[in-house]
Order: C-alpha cells, then sequence, then structure tokens
C-alpha cells in the first residue's frame, strides 16, 4: 500500500508541531524516520495512522484520503506501534496480540480458527510463543515491546508505522525486527534514534528536524556529516564498520568538541 502526506501540519495552541509535511512512501518500501528529539516524529506517525486530525493537509492510503474513515477501517490497513503503550493489566500475551484481530471480527462472535492461526504465527515470529499463556503484568519491557510488534503483525495490515519499536529490545531482538521490517512485503515508516541501525535496514530516511521534513532520500544521501552537525548537533562521520554495514562514528556533541577545543591549553 502507498501511504502519503499532502502539506500536512498538525499544531496544538500556540505551536505548529508538524509543519507542512509532503511525502510518500511506496508499496513494500522501508522507510526509516529520524530525527532529534522533539522534532515531531510521533506527532507525524500519529497523523499518519488517523489518531490525529491534521489541522491542514491530508493523509492518503493508496491515493485515497482518509479525512472520512473510521477507526475500524484505517485498522484494517494500517497498525501502529506506539511507543509505551500500556494494556489491561489483566490479559495474557495471547489475548493482547489477540486484539490486532478486532477490526477483523463480528463484534458479537469470538476468534476463528484464522485468528487463532495469524495470532500463533505473529507469536511464533517474534519469538513469544513460550510466553503465549503468561500475564501481560508480569512482563518486561522487552516482552511487551514485542508483544506490541506482535499485535500489529496479527493485524495483516498493508502498512506497518512504529514509533522507536527497538527501544528495550537487546541486540538479537534489535536485528531481529529490523531483518523482519526490511524483510517483508508490508509498507514499513520507522522512527528510529539508532542511526547506524536506520542507515543498514532502510531503503530510504526521512529526516525531521523543528516540525520540518528536511531530508529524505537513500540513507547515504540523508546521512552527511554537515546535517548531522546541523540538525542532531553531533560531530559524526559516516563510513562503514568491520562488516561493511553502514556506521554512524560519534567523536562527540558539535557543541562538546568546541568546548573541549577550546579549553585545551
Ligand atoms: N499534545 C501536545 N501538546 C503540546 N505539545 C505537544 C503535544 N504533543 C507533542 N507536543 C510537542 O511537540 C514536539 C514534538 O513531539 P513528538 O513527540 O512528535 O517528537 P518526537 O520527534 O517523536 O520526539 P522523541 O524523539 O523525543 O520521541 C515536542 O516538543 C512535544 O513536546
Amino acid at each position: 500500500m502507498r501511504i502519503a502526506a499532502e502539506k500536512l501540519s498538525w499544531s496544538v495552541p500556540g505551536r505548529t508541531i508538524v509543519d507542512d509535511v509532503t511525502l510518500e512512501i511506496a508499496p513494500g518500501e522501508t522507510v526509516g524516520l529520524i530525527g532529534p528529539n522533539g522534532s515531531g516524529k510521533s506527532s507525524l506517525l500519529r497523523c499518519l495512522a488517523g489518531l490525529r486530525v491534521p489541522t491542514t493537509g491530508t493523509v492518503l492510503y493508496d491515493g485515497e484520503p482518509i479525512r472520512d474513515w473510521d477507526a475500524r477501517r484505517i485498522a484494517r490497513h494500517v497498525a501502529f506501534v506506539e511507543q509505551a503503550t500500556d494494556t489491561d493489566s489483566d490479559l495474557r500475551v495471547a489475548d493482547v496480540v489477540g486484539l490486532g484481530r478486532t477490526p477483523f471480527r463480528d463484534r458479537w462472535r469470538g476468534p476463528g480458527a484464522t485468528d487463532r492461526a495469524v495470532v500463533a504465527a505473529a507469536l511464533a515470529r517474534t519469538g513469544l510463543t513460550e510466553l503465549a499463556g503468561r500475564h501481560w503484568k508480569s512482563l518486561s519491557g522487552g516482552e511487551r515491546q514485542r508483544t506490541h510488534i506482535a499485535r500489529a503483525l496479527a493485524q495483516r495490515p498493508w502498512c506497518i508505522l512504529l514509533d522507536e519499536p527497538t527501544n528495550h529490545l537487546d541486540i538479537k531482538h534489535q536485528l531481529q525486527l529490523m531483518e523482519l521490517l526490511a524483510s517483508t512485503d508490508q509498507t514499513v515508516l520507522v522512527a528510529l534514534h539508532d542511526l547506524s541501525l536506520a542507515a543498514r535496514y532502510c531503503d530510504r530516511l526521512l529526516l525531521m528536524h523543528r516540525g520540518h521534513l528536511v531530508a529524505a532520500g537513500p540513507p547515504s544521501a540523508v546521512l552527511t556529516p554537515a546535517r548531522l552537525a546541523d540538525v542532531f548537533e553531533v560531530d559524526a562521520e559516516i563510513g562503514l564498520d568491520g562488516l561493511g554495514n553502514p556506521a554512524v562514528s560519534y567523536r562527540g556533541t558539535a557543541h562538546g568538541a568546541t568546548a573541549s577545543a577550546r579549553i585545551r591549553p
């Protein structure tokens, strides 16, 4: 599914948080959304997921404006893994993942064979099969995060939006998730703080700064030392690690480097 935003802005009283963003993500693309804290990534994702109504501009799924779509119709197209979402503490892991089937079920009917098979597959893909019967409340931060990812997979959406999904995940599960996102046929937009992971696994990157989309393109075109200094205020080099994967190396903060140079005798 193609997901697009045309001249999208979202404001709160006195402040524009997402400012005139136009973007398009092609079916099957894996796109990383990067930018400093507070640059508007989550707000943009929430607009694209239909959870926030843009102040101006339009969100389009396959060319169709979603302004009048109800939540159920949106959920049949797009799954959203938010940062630190809480869930009813009485539920077990399989029940939380099963919530991903809600948009496809008759309101009064319980889960059918297809729902159960899809939930089992989502649990397996996220390595949660053995935890299926555990109570949500007893899970670690990383296990909760993986449960939310499994819930999104159980939605079998055309497009997955994820907001910093690698938070809380150990390195194996970070790599596993990024491999899954890079290999799926679904359209993926994932907000990431780890620029090396973003460069390695994403087809393209979108860079947000102060609510604006300031760069879009292949990782090698978006991640330049000048842009990392301007936008992230870090002194960085972009190269390859020992295995030949793209890697961003940091000398320090841009201001820190200046300050330490200044105080050195
Ligand atoms: N409902 C709101 N009311 C007022 N300000 C808001 C609201 N939602 C977000 N903001 C502000 O908008 C800015 C962008 O927030 P957003 O969460 O979109 O940034 P982000 O790029 O996802 O940041 P982070 O990397 O820290 O998660 C922040 O300064 C935030 O405080």
